[in-house]
């Protein structure tokens, strides 16, 4: 048992902190309140003085499918030989012994929605993980929470001579599969127990059927407002879930956003500006659009930004103008939202796990020191070299 005494509690669900104790048991949180009991056998944090946070969440990185300091070795998070890959499925890229972890444990963020690059057109699906673990089968929260889809720059840069030299071709190549996956699902469905109407089994088919069902969203990696559009508009065409995914040109389009209503990850913006689709990169974006009501979360796509970092990326929108409960909500409730695990983390409620962070300040500046971090109810050195 776990008993945090008397810390100022920013729950991620009220804007305004206030004094409480929490009590956690066998991972979950059991009671928040004001003079709770103390246990018989609890371990007490005396957290006097000091601010406590849900754990981190970021809603789309790929930590732990590149290995920390490693070059082509530790890269399993891109397929690079197939645009068309929904069969792939992030965790089996996830090396839960990464160097990175620890750092990014230790920082607070405790829980990561992680999953392939954005090399294909359909690149297979995002795992929620804890951030601590030897085992990635026993760090899972949700797995298979989304299907990985790619607009822009990078299916046309690594497909040019091969399968995919424009935009059109990448709406193409998606259209096709999921025309053929709708049939492919259709056929199934009708065969029903007869198993000689139905179709030959197909891997690729078969991993899109929960797109199609909308019991998970397509995550479209997309920055230009042009790709953004484009997700929106063949999402639409198919009835599919879909949460955006980078939307670095948001706040050019914020009205247009609003009027969506789907989940908006906003980042990695402490990066320059390396490539095309990236040069109106602004730390104003996810301010903006949390301003016009939009659900937003802030990702650091580690490894392009340290996971370590996400806190000081919400500090950097927070500079920008965006408000600073808007932004606290962008790293906690939002991504547990946006991945479909907000009944497990995301914020500090009875029935949550038990992922605390307790700090001597605003976690959004530098000058602040992470004091403790819990996982599940079980302590974290904030040491990285554990
Ligand atoms: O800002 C970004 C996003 C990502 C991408 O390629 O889209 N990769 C990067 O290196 N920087």
């Amino acid at each position: 048992m776990l008993f945090v005494k008397n810390g100022m509690i920013h729950d991620a669900i009220h804007p305004e902190a206030f004094l409480a104790d929490i009590l956690a048991e066998n991972g979950k949180i059991r009671a928040i309140g004001e003079n709770l009991a103390v246990p018989d056998g609890a371990e007490i944090v005396n957290a006097e003085g000091l601010q406590v946070y849900p754990g981190f969440v970021e809603a789309h990185g790929h930590i732990g499918l590149d290995g920390y300091g490693i070059g082509y070795e530790g890269m399993d998070y891109n397929e690079m030989n197939d645009i068309l890959s929904p069969q792939m499925r992030g965790i089996d890229g996830v090396k839960p012994l990464d160097a990175a972890f620890p750092k990014a444990a230790a920082a607070g963020v405790t829980c990561v929605c992680v999953g392939p690059g954005s090399a294909n057109v359909l690149g297979g699906t995002f795992t929620t993980i804890k951030t601590a673990g030897k085992r990635v089968d026993d760090m899972v929260v949700r797995d298979n929470v989304a299907m990985k889809c790619a607009f822009g720059e990078n299916p046309k840069r690594v497909y040019r001579d091969k399968k995919d030299s424009s935009r059109m071709t990448t709406a193409a190549l998606l259209r096709e599969i999921l025309f053929k996956a709708r049939e492919y699902m259709e056929k199934k469905e009708n065969a029903g127990d007869d198993i000689s109407k139905r179709p030959a089994f197909d891997i690729k088919l078969e991993a899109l059927i929960p797109v199609l069902k909308k019991e998970i969203p397509l995550k479209a990696h997309a920055h230009a407002a042009e790709d953004l559009f484009t997700a929106l508009r063949i999402a639409r065409e198919f009835d599919l879930k879909i949460t955006l995914e980078h939307v670095t040109e948001g706040h050019l389009i914020v009205e247009e956003l609003a009027k969506e209503n789907v989940p908006l990850a906003v980042g990695p913006t402490l990066t320059s500006a390396s490539k095309y689709e990236l040069r109106n990169k602004s730390w104003t974006t996810p301010g903006l659009l949390a301003a016009a009501g939009c659900q937003v979360s802030i990702i650091t796509d580690s490894p392009v930004i340290p996971q370590e970092y996400l806190p000081l990326c919400a500090g950097l929108a927070v500079q920008a103008g965006m408000d600073p409960f808007a932004a606290l909500q962008a790293i906690t409730i939002n991504p547990a939202r946006h991945a479909g695990i907000a009944d497990r983390v995301g914020s500090l409620e009875a029935g949550k796990d038990a992922d605390i962070v307790i700090t001597d300040g605003c976690p959004f500046q530098v000058s602040t020191t992470v004091k403790h971090v819990f996982i599940n109810g079980k302590a974290i050195s904030p040491d990285c070299s554990v």
